[in-house]
């Protein structure tokens, strides 16, 4: 958590691997992300803009990753199904991305993210644009994966959303304090 601009996104990306830090170094469990290959290949991201391919429909979008990360075609079709089913968006799986809400938009980001099974899942406001129903599907499905070993990592203005988290880490606007002070 932290205020606008205070680095959420910028941390999230950097954590993976997306983004080189300024200074220091991205640790896990000791030894540093990039010395780990098969952690890398095991994360996976929700952007908060999404991140997904347009001109493709909302179930090509979470199949294409599948894909990417290995999976045969028909199996990707499975999984891709069964996940959007879990965040309700089964019924736009056949639309154009464009053609999506904001909300229904970031769920399908949601389901192309767990669907991957990634043993890290870094997810930045990933219930922004979602009313209070979806907000705590959306949530529950994400949890869900940390019963099965995934590190779950939300960057999120939401105090309700912070309280189901095992661990919350504030962030502080140091450029701001930095201006209004005049140092
Ligand atoms: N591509 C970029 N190039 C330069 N500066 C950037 C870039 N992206 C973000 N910043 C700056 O880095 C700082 C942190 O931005 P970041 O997006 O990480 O904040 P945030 O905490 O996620 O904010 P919000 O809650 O509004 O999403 C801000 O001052 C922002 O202007």
């Amino acid at each position: 958590m932290g205020p606008s601009g205070s680095g959420k996104t910028t941390l999230l990306t950097t954590l993976g691997g997306l983004l080189p830090p300024a200074a220091g170094r991205v640790l896990a469990g000791g030894v540093p992300l990039d010395e780990q290959p098969e952690l890398r290949a095991g994360l996976a991201l929700v952007f908060q803009s999404y991140g997904l391919l347009s001109l493709l429909t909302a179930a090509e979008n979470v199949e294409v990753a599948l894909r990417a990360a290995g999976r045969e075609p028909a199996e990707a079709m499975r999984l891709a199904a069964e996940t959007m089913e879990r965040v309700r968006v089964s019924k736009f799986a056949g639309h154009l991305v464009e053609e999506l809400s904001g909300g229904q938009q970031q769920r399908v980001a949601v389901a192309r993210a767990l669907a991957l099974r990634p043993k890290v899942l870094l997810a930045d406001e990933p219930t922004a644009e979602q009313d209070a129903t979806h907000r705590a599907v959306v949530l529950d499905e994400l949890l869900a994966v940390t019963d099965e070993g995934t590190t779950l990592v939300i960057a999120t203005h939401d105090p309700e959303v912070a309280e189901r988290c095992d661990r919350v880490i504030e962030l502080r606007d140091v450029a701001r304090r930095r201006s209004r002070s005049g140092t």
